[in-house]
Formats: structure tokens, C-alpha cells, sequence
């Protein structure tokens, strides 16, 4: 079916905002549908869709949009729209316009110069070729500017995998079995599922593979204490409080009131009652301090680049600077740090991000156990064996969008040795050991 033809001139006008990118595109297209009331569900969609295939392409499009009379950000909205619904739905065109779209479509993509190919600013693009090597940047890079699946997890407390997949089969909504997330389902198109009573009802939750699968390398188990320190709006903290099986205590950390407040709603829908939202000022709240040393598990889902996420927000890699990158780096180490006081003896720690990059993740790892001799990393394959997670990963968990089809992310598990028992002082060599058990304690 043919889009109204003044669609075309909608795309622009919120296309020129959400280039501005002085906000993150989801609020500007949000803004702007509320400004304009009288699209429908569909027309929406289609607007939204051609924004995002314009942010995935950028460097291509704007290339291509650059020649010719013919405005640069009609170009644009052409190409995006295009990209999405095809040339034929769009109805009104301009024979000039037509031709502007057929040759850019004759182009072969893969005979681009390898960074227009990969659509990413130079510094980025620079640090993955240096981290992955040329090949394995430009596959990852053409899955990043890919949309993301929809994937559900399924909220244990209320269903099982089957009954939901029965249940979404009378919507009618086709969902499969995800390979690596236990409770993971992967929605094959993308329905509205707000109104379902499955949602309405918490039995399932919009939950990206990888986020799934990083919350159970906690190994989180009934009755214990546990911390999510960046809790947010509580996508893991859900997942979290359903593998201790509502029992024990959870608490729900972030300096961040408006995102805690997201987590209400979805903790009512959840029927988790284990859960303890806390507002921090930072990482060092007086709040923290009483709960130092008392803690069995606490995951640090740090505020990151956020790079791993390029499927579902591809305004990031034009918003995000690499100098800020460096101040990302000295809040996670902080964060960990503040984090690991909770941590008893014998206690884990999981540090976690949505990064694609080294130094946000591997480099603080390193650096706080180089600072701390009373963490030990347990690398994650013996984890992943432990929850019995089909995935063959080395010291650390690292999800790939090209390799495992979930976003990016990466994880470390860290353990606090357990104290030593104090040996009787009987003999020069066990007051030696109890010397040198204190040396590590402090
Ligand atoms: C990656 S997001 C967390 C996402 C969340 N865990 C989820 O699964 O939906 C990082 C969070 O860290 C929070 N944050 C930033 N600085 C913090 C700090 N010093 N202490 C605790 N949380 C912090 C941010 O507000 C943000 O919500």
C-alpha cells in the first residue's frame, strides 16, 4: 500500500531535529509524535523506522544525499524511507527524486571504502579495527546497523516457557526458545504486546538476550542478600529477584530517581515482593556503608558508552565522543570500587557493561584486581558451565551482536576470597600464615 505522500515531508522535519542530536532520537520522535497527534500507529512506525535506517547509514547517505540540487535532508528522509518501505510505497515522487533513489539503490555496498561501509565515526571505527582487526569490525559493524530482534524473558514466578509460547500463539504471535537465555524468547516480528494479559500480568518482560543471560552469571540463589548497584529501571533486577524466587533480599540501587521510577511499575506487574528500590546519592551514600562486608552478591551494570546497544539506539555512535570515554572509565572504576565494599568474604561481584570497548571493560577489570588482592576473577566459562549456559566464552563474558545475535555486553565475575581461618598460634609456621593471611586483609 502507498504512504500518504506528505509523509516524506514529516520524515524531514524530525529528521532535521533528531540530526541536531542535542537529545537522544527516541525522545525527539516521541516529542514530535506528540506534537502531532493525528498520525496513526502504522504512520508512526514507518517515520520512526526511516529516522533510524538514516542514523544506521549515515555516512552513506550523507554522502551519497551531498551531490545534486535537490535538498540534503529531503535526500535523507528519501533514503531512509526508502531503506524501509521500498521505492514503491512512496507515493508523490518527483521523476528527479525517482532516479536520486534508483541509483543509490544499483550501488554495491560491499565495494565501499571500508568505513563508509561500516557507517561509524572515525574514532570508533578506529578502535574496533584495532580491537577486532579489519574484517571482524566491518561483520560487526554491519550487525550493529541492523534493527534488533524483540526478545522476551519469561518471568518464572508466574509462567513457564511453553505456557507463554502456547499463550502467544492465540494472539496469534510466533515466539521460539532462545539458545543461550533459559527463559529467553525470541518474538519473530515485532506485535505491539503492551495490551496482552501476558504482559498486563508480568509473565513476560521485553529483555534482550545478552542482559538475560548476564544477570544469571551472578548465580543468584534463594534467601540471599543481593545488590544491584546501577539498577535503573530494573530490566536485570527482575530477572534477578525471579531467580532468587521472590525470596531473600534484593536491593535495587541508582542515583538516578526518574529511572527507579520506572522500575514501579514493572515490579507491581512482576509480583516480586523481595525487591527494595533505593535511592543513592553516589557510591559512597552513607546508605551503603551499613550494608558493607554483608552482601553475597552484587552486580555493577555500569553506566557505560553504551556501544553494544548501536541495534536498538544507532544515534549513539554519532552522540557519543571519545573523550568521553575517559570520563566513563573513572566513574565504573569508582562505582566498582564503592560496589565492592558490600561484598562478604566469600561473596561475588559481577562488573558488567554494554560496551564494545576494551577500555571500559577488560581495563577496569584488570586494574581493580590489581588493587584489591582480595578478589579473585572466576572466569565466566566455569560460571556459565555452573548455570549450565551453552556458551563458550574464556575469562569473561563477552556477547557479541555478530557472533550470538544479542546486543553487546560484557561481564566479569569476581570473587572476595573467603578469610582464611585463623590458625593456632601453636608453631612458628602457622604464625607466619596468620601473619601473612593479615597482610592480604589489609
Ligand atoms: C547501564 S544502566 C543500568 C541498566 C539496568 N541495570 C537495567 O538492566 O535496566 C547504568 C545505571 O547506572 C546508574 N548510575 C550512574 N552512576 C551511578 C552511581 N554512582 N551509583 C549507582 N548507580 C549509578 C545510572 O543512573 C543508570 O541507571
Amino acid at each position: 500500500m502507498r504512504l500518504p505522500p506528505a509523509i516524506l515531508g514529516n520524515t524531514e522535519e524530525v529528521l532535521r531535529e533528531v540530526l541536531r542530536f542535542t537529545s537522544p532520537a527516541d525522545v525527539t520522535l516521541s516529542r514530535y509524535f506528540k506534537d502531532h497527534p493525528r498520525f496513526g500507529g502504522r504512520e508512526r512506525g514507518v517515520i520512526a523506522e526511516a529516522v533510524y535506517a538514516v542514523l544506521r547509514n549515515k555516512s552513506f547517505f550523507t554522502d551519497y544525499a551531498g551531490a545534486g540540487n535537490m535538498p540534503s535532508m529531503r535526500k535523507l528522509a528519501l533514503l531512509g524511507l526508502s531503506e524501509t518501505v521500498g521505492i514503491d510505497a512512496l507515493g508523490g515522487l518527483s521523476e528527479d527524486e525517482t532516479q536520486f533513489l534508483t541509483r543509490i539503490q544499483e550501488v554495491d555496498r560491499k565495494l565501499l571504502p571500508p568505513q563508509m561501509r561500516a557507517n561509524l565515526p572515525t574514532w570508533l571505527y578506529e578502535k574496533l579495527v584495532a580491537q577486532f582487526g579489519e574484517a571482524e569490525a566491518l561483520e560487526l559493524a554491519e550487525v550493529l546497523n541492523t534493527p534488533a530482534p524483540l526478545d522476551l524473558r519469561v518471568n518464572s514466578i508466574k509462567a513457564n516457557r511453553d505456557e507463554v509460547i502456547a499463550e502467544l500463539a492465540k494472539a496469534p504471535i510466533a515466539a521460539e526458545p532462545m539458545p543461550y537465555a533459559p527463559l529467553g524468547l525470541r518474538v519473530l516480528k515485532k506485535p505491539a504486546l503492551q495490551n496482552l494479559p501476558l504482559f498486563k500480568e508480568g509473565a513476560i518482560e521485553v529483555q534482550d538476550e545478552g542482559s538475560q543471560v548476564l544477570a544469571q552469571l551472578l548465580g543468584a540463589r534463594r534467601g540471599e542478600m543481593v545488590v544491584d548497584f546501577c539498577a535503573g529501571a530494573g530490566g536485570k533486577t527482575l530477572a534477578l529477584g525471579a531467580t532468587m524466587r521472590n525470596t531473600g533480599r534484593l536491593y535495587a540501587f541508582d542515583v538516578s530517581e526518574k529511572r527507579l521510577s520506572k522500575l514501579k511499575p514493572r515490579l507491581a506487574r512482576s509480583g516480586l515482593s523481595n525487591v527494595h528500590p533505593v535511592l543513592i546519592a553516589h557510591e559512597r551514600d552513607a546508605k551503603i556503608k551499613r550494608l558493607a562486608g554483608k552482601i553475597d552478591r552484587v552486580l555493577v551494570d555500569a553506566p557505560c558508552s553504551g556501544l553494544g546497544t548501536l541495534r536498538r539506539n544507532p544515534d549513539v555512535k554519532w552522540r557519543q565522543r571519545p573523550e568521553a570515554v575517559g570520563e566513563m572509565q573513572e566513574k565504573q572504576a569508582a562505582i566498582l570500587d564503592g560496589a565492592a565494599r558490600l561484598v562478604k568474604n566469600g561473596g561475588r561481584l559481577v562488573y558488567a557493561t554494554c560496551s564494545l570497548l576494551n577500555e571500559e571493560n577488560d581495563f577496569i577489570v584488570e586494574q581493580f584486581l590489581a588493587s584489591h588482592p582480595d578478589f579473585e576473577l572466576v572466569p565466566a566459562s566455569a560460571v556459565l558451565a555452573e548455570q549450565k549456559i551453552p556458551l563458550e566464552m574464556d575469562k569473561y563474558l563477552k556477547m557479541l551482536p555478530h557472533k550470538h545475535q544479542t546486543d553487546g555486553f560484557f561481564a566479569a565475575v569476581l570473587e572476595r576470597k573467603a578469610k582464611a581461618k585463623p590458625a593456632p598460634a601453636t608453631s612458628a609456621a602457622s604464625a607466619d600464615a596468620a601473619e601473612d593471611d593479615a597482610g592480604e586483609e589489609a
